[in-house]
């Protein structure tokens, strides 16, 4: 059998792809590797630790934050100030960004995006769930303070991505543009293994991921895509499976290995649907083109949308190219983007 692969060896290998490469990168996926493995442990033993239900806060989108969310954040946060890689973070549960811009971070060059938990409406049920993060190079002069404009960058300016899946067995998958690679967790020696190098996905795929129970308030255009996707036909493999765990990351990844769509609308009373551009739709969306899929908010590459704040949210299409495709087709035949009023 081959050796096994290590992430940090993988990463380190990688680097020659990149001739200017000084390592800070590697050093930051080093943190990452840190917060998630404790991460991982905490998720593991949820229902016998104090690590379920509600933290009684709330985060500056004025969802209720789940003690987990709470504790991956710290466990984040603190992974990337000890490492002193990053000048500054941003994330779904800070109202602003932090800066880390002093003693050994001093001058980094880099800053982080982070969901530090996705899908939190499933931890208390023993459901999948991740992290997702997004990785700049700082546009402000290195000797100043961080600047907001550091993170509200487009997603083609990304210089890596990546999520974690905490699921029946915890992954780590990222792309710094040279493709998607997966690496699994071994917990009984601690250690991320490559175990899907060059991850593709399918064209094609017979699995639609959304909320139906949104449905009567989803767009014309959204309707029309799902009475496509259920309708008879056996050529296009259709009708499709409807598959929708309620949680981004485990959507996300079954659907880039077997083929598929998820699709987080705009409707009625949400006009930019749930999903937040910056932590959310951007790493993914990266992922997902540097798989051979596809990512829009319906109308626009989400990867070319220009931020205008930290927690905004787009209306989110993403998955299998064609079948992003056909849905942006209904959208655009059927205008009232923003659905039944
Ligand atoms: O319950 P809904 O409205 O279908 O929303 C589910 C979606 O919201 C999210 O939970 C939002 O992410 P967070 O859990 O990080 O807030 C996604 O993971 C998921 O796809
Ligand atoms: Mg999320
Ligand atoms: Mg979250």
């Amino acid at each position: 059998m081959s050796k096994l692969i290590t992430l940090g060896e993988y990463v380190i290998h990688k680097q020659q792809d990149f001739p200017h490469a000084t390592g800070e990168l590697s050093q930051i996926f080093g943190a990452i590797r840190l917060a998630s493995k404790i991460v991982h442990r905490e998720i593991n033993k949820a229902g016998l630790v104090d690590i379920i239900g509600a933290s009684g806060s709330d985060n500056v989108q004025g969802e209720q934050q789940q003690k987990l969310d709470v504790y991956a954040n710290e466990k984040f946060k603190a992974a990337m100030e000890a490492r002193g890689q990053i000048c500054g973070m941003a994330s779904e549960e800070e109202d602003s960004f932090i800066s880390f811009n002093e003693g050994h971070s001093k001058g980094s060059k880099y800053v982080l995006l982070i969901d530090p938990l996705d899908g939190s409406s499933n931890i208390d049920v023993n459901v999948s769930v991740g992290t997702i993060f997004s990785i700049y190079r700082r546009i402000s002069p290195l000797d100043g303070p961080v600047q907001l404009e550091d993170f509200l960058q487009p997603g083609n300016k990304q210089v890596a991505a990546g999520y974690v899946i905490f699921g029946s067995s915890t992954m780590l998958v990222y792309t710094t543009g040279n493709g998607v690679h997966g690496f699994t967790f071994d917990p009984s020696i601690g250690v991320f293994y490559l175990s899907h190098e060059n991850m593709r996905t399918p064209e094609d795929g017979k699995i639609y991921s959304i909320n139906e129970g949104n449905y009567i308030k989803f767009p014309q255009g959204v309707k029309q895509y799902l009475k496509y996707c259920q309708e008879m036909d056996p050529e296009t493999n259709r009708p499709y499976t409807s598959r929708y765990i309620g949680s981004l990351v485990s959507d996300f990844h079954r659907n880039m290995i077997k083929g598929g769509i998820y699709m987080y609308p705009s409707y009625a009373n949400a006009p930019n649907g749930k999903l937040r551009l910056l932590y959310e739709c951007n790493p993914l969306a990266w992922i997902a083109e540097q798989s051979g899929g596809k990512a829009t908010d319906g109308r626009r590459r989400i990867l070319d949308i220009e931020p205008t704040e930290l927690h905004q949210r787009v209306p989110y299409y993403v998955g299998s190219k064609n079948m992003v495709e056909k849905a942006e087709e209904f959208l655009r035949k059927c205008p009232d983007l923003n659905g039944a009023s």
